[in-house]
């Protein structure tokens, strides 16, 4: 293991605590009931760009990260793009090299036996054999991780109904519209309910958006970990990490997230036609009572916005009608 020699730096005391107890943890030669460890963590990639002919330039895409996952637990990991989210994934999936620092999955081992152990990732890219059927995949993955044939026609099939893929059971990939390949990739990282799960992003472009992950949210039997830009998919964690340039800047409940950071949205209205803009006012005040209007926009409580879904969709039924 190359030691991480990046100074932690100032970090909220959350974070603090968060480092003290990886830190104890991998001083303890007791089972611990952390599932997944990340300790020091560091990746630095080639700077392809600001690399000249005589001197190679490094990108620190993650700095000095530290956060463990336990038993149950579902940590969503958000943060803006380039944070480095998807090499955090990548590093504990174990597809891609650690600079430093170093990670451990408890109870995931390959040679666990069937039903228990393994790692489930869906990675932000769909990683799927182009020729290959959704059955195919399934059935693949369901080898792998040591099912009999049985259980896991059983399992395909169960898997298929909750996730609307059953139409599409002998498509290959290659075929398959972007959200149900999205879907697929989830279903690969669910099957057989391994201990460790790992999410990018996986709803992106499925129309079943939310109900599959909540149902797998739900199961809490396992260690997950969710990359999400969604406020809504992110309520469904039972702790939140939010990484920025790398360094993990806050972990803990979503509800003192909002409540340290933000408690309204602000919507900036352009206007095609001066004229509107008083009906435009009332359209706004009808769809969130409490805004509150500042020149070209307005303040809106988060209680008046959530679930963002909805109210994105109630402006889209504006603009459409015409009367934003
Ligand atoms: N293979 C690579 N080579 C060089 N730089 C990379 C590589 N992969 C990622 N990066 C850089 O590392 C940083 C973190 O990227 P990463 O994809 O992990 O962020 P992210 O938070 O997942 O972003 P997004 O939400 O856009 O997927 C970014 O600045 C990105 O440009």
């Amino acid at each position: 293991v190359q030691q991480n020699k990046d100074p932690p730096g100032q970090e909220a005391p959350e974070v603090q605590e968060e480092r003290e107890r990886v830190r104890s943890a991998m001083g303890s030669l007791q089972p611990q009931e952390a599932v997944i460890v990340v300790n020091s963590l560091r990746k630095e990639y080639e700077d392809k760009k600001a690399c000249s002919m005589f001197k190679k330039k490094k990108k620190v895409a993650v700095r000095n990260l530290s956060f463990s996952v336990k038993k149950g637990e579902v940590l969503g990991l958000l943060g803006p793009n380039g944070s480095g989210k998807s090499t955090v994934m990548h590093m504990i999936s174990g597809d891609m090299a650690v600079t430093a620092g170093e990670v451990l999955l408890q109870g995931c081992e390959a040679t666990a036996p069937p039903g228990q152990g393994g790692l489930g990732h869906c990675p932000q890219e769909d990683a799927l054999w182009p020729e290959l059927s959704v059955r195919q995949h399934l059935e693949a993955h369901a080898a792998v991780r040591g099912m009999r044939k049985e259980d896991a026609a059983v399992l395909i099939s169960r898997l298929a109904k909750d996730l609307d893929l059953q139409k599409h059971l002998n498509t290959p990939a290659r075929r398959l519209p972007a959200g149900e390949a999205r879907k697929l990739c989830f279903a690969l990282s669910i099957l057989g309910n391994p201990t460790v799960m790992l999410w990018d992003e996986p709803s992106v472009g499925m129309d079943v958006k939310g109900q599959p992950m909540e149902t797998a949210v739900r199961s809490k039997a396992r260690a997950a970990i969710l990359s999400t830009r969604s406020l809504e998919e992110a309520a469904l964690c039972d702790r939140v990490a939010v990484l920025v340039a790398g360094q993990l800047r806050y972990i803990g409940s979503l509800e003192e997230l909002r409540g340290r950071f933000g408690t309204s949205y602000h919507l900036e209205v352009k206007l095609k036609d001066a004229g509107q803009s008083d009906a435009i006012h009332t359209e706004i005040l009808r769809l969130f009572p409490h805004a509150a209007r500042q020149e070209r926009s307005y303040k809106i409580p988060m209680e008046d916005a959530l679930p963002l879904s909805q109210s994105f969709s109630k402006l889209e039924a504006g603009i459409r009608k015409q009367t934003i």
